[in-house]
């Protein structure tokens, strides 16, 4: 579904890709892990087309998308749910959800009905603020905000950062539904490891701007972790 070859990316004179090959499946649930500072939110930056790239290939559904801007990735069925969640803090969750309708495919113009479902909380606080939401209720906006575009890829930057722990169980299962049931092709960035083995199905690991190893999340072993994870 997305295939990155080569990829490379500065910012100014710092290198921080450097050759980055990453290939993933359509339906699959991956896991993208590393120290801080391996290059994590870049990538998905890139992917996404919000950062520019020195050269390399980004391939979605084979039709390469480097040149992109990100309203036409997240047009293709590219949703994003970035670091940090970027709500818009004056708008209400309505208006912070209807954001995303001009991106949909289909010309909806009403917010898809499976956003509440999976987080009712939204459909209770519509016209309240984004602001005054509770970071684990931004955080859910912010995940339902990509959905109404109708993605075919889910991007998630460490959605659990943050975040309390009884919220953190039902984002799991969110995601995990998304994948399961949705058939949404999910890249997930995460460091907490009790979390991605819960919800990824395969891991990719980042060192130095480039993937490192790539495999099942059931193959995650301790040498891995001590390798590329542990501090
Ligand atoms: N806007 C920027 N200008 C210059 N350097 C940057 C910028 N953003 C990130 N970097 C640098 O790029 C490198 C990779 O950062 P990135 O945020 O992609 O890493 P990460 O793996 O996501 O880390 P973390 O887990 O801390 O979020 C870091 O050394 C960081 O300091």
């Amino acid at each position: 579904m997305i295939r990155i070859e080569k990829l490379n990316q500065k910012y100014g004179g710092t290198q921080i890709l450097w050759d980055l090959d990453l290939e993933v499946e359509r339906g699959s649930c991956t896991c993208i892990m590393g120290r801080n500072g391996a290059g994590k939110t870049t990538l998905l930056k890139c992917l996404m087309g919000l950062l520019p790239t020195s050269d390399g290939k980004i391939l979605y559904q084979g039709e390469s998308i480097e040149g992109s801007p990100a309203q036409a990735r997240a047009k293709m069925g590219i949703g994003y749910v970035p670091q940090g969640r970027d709500i818009f803090p004056l708008l209400t969750v309505e208006e912070n959800l209807q954001i995303g309708l001009p991106a949909r495919r289909d010309g909806l113009k009403k917010i898809p009905e499976r956003v509440f479902e999976l987080f009712p909380v939204l459909k209770d606080m519509l016209h309240r603020r984004g602001g005054d939401l509770s970071g684990g209720q931004q955080q859910q906006l912010a995940i339902g905000r990509a959905l109404v575009i109708d993605p075919k890829v889910l991007i998630l930057d460490e959605p659990n950062e943050g975040i309390q722990p009884n919220i953190v169980r039902q984002i799991a299962d969110v995601v995990t539904q998304l994948n399961e049931e949705d058939g949404l092709t999910v890249i997930l960035v995460e460091q907490k490891l009790g979390f991605a083995r819960r919800v990824g199905k395969e891991f990719r690991l980042m060192q130095k701007g480039s993937v490192v190893a790539a495999d099942k999340m059931a193959n995650l072993d301790d040498g891995l972790i001590r390798q590329y994870l542990a501090v």
